[in-house]
């Protein structure tokens, strides 16, 4: 028998804007259970990177494959129909509904149902969105408007919103953006569980050195649009070449 395809394969990934090369041959892969940070300076080609996986820009060349079916240039709706979930810098939730609400909407339209307050409600989907909201400790704020919710809290409803599709691949741009070092390490943590527990596979961004170091499986680093370490924290922390265009002395303090 042959071993799984891994749940994202990206191959020689090339992109162009006038004479900048935003991305110059990525190729990488992210397994199910597997939580990859891809790092690198300003300007090194990490959302270019990001909306070539989720749709929303096409390619020059390379492929794009989720569970071995080549997705590359298809539109985000239908990558997203097929397994592929996103969480934003800035949070998308409706302020205006309760936190249960906004779950189970998410439930509701990942199923391509609208949700309206003149239906019964849907049973099922409300224990979806009950357990998703156990999972990602939001259970005790159900029936809290999401508007009055701390900011740890949104992040948290933006997470259990993004499992909604139960996605194979999420992808997380600065998971973490705006909290402090218990919050983000707390938010981390949970993310890291819910991998392992639903096999997910996650590729995030992240400023925060703590996080990619002491939670990612797999660090990417990205330089110009090309992939100059693909390892282990430690092995990535280690290599000369990063430490010269990205880590700093410290090796630790870091920043996009
Ligand atoms: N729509 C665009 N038009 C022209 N140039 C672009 C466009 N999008 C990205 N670029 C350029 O491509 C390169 C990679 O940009 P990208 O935003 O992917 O990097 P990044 O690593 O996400 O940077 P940052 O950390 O600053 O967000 C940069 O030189 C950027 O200026």
């Amino acid at each position: 028998m042959t071993a799984a395809a891994p749940v994202l394969r990206v191959e020689g990934l090339a992109k162009s804007y006038g004479g900048v090369r935003a991305l110059d041959g990525v190729s990488f892969e992210v397994q199910a259970g597997e939580l990859l940070a891809l790092i690198g300076p300003n300007g090194a080609g990490k959302s270019t990177c990001f909306n070539v996986v989720n749709g929303q820009i096409r390619p020059d060349a390379g492929t794009v494959r989720l569970a071995g079916r080549d997705i590359t240039g298809r539109a985000p709706r239908a990558i997203a129909r097929l397994g592929v979930g996103r969480t934003f810098q800035i949070a998308a939730v409706f302020v205006s509904l309760t936190v249960l609400a906004n779950v189970e909407t998410a439930i509701l339209a990942s199923r391509g149902r609208s949700f309206g307050l003149w239906r019964p409600q849907d049973g099922q989907a409300r224990d979806e969105a009950l357990a998703l909201l156990e999972q990602t400790g939001l259970a005790a704020r159900a029936e809290h408007a999401a508007a009055g919710l701390a900011y740890g809290d949104v992040k948290r409803l933006e997470l259990a919103i993004a499992l909604a599709g139960s996605p194979r691949l999420l992808l997380m741009d600065e998971p973490t953006a705006g909290m402090g070092a218990h919050e983000r390490l707390a938010l981390i943590g949970l993310v890291q569980r819910l991998a392992a527990a639903r096999g997910l596979a996650v590729l995030f961004t992240e400023h925060s050195m703590d996080v990619v170091f002491g939670h990612a499986d797999r660090v990417l680093v990205l330089a110009r649009g090309r992939v100059i370490a693909d390892g282990s924290a430690e092995a990535v922390r280690a290599d000369p070449q990063v430490r010269a265009v990205y880590l700093g002395r410290s090796g630790t303090e870091g920043r996009t």
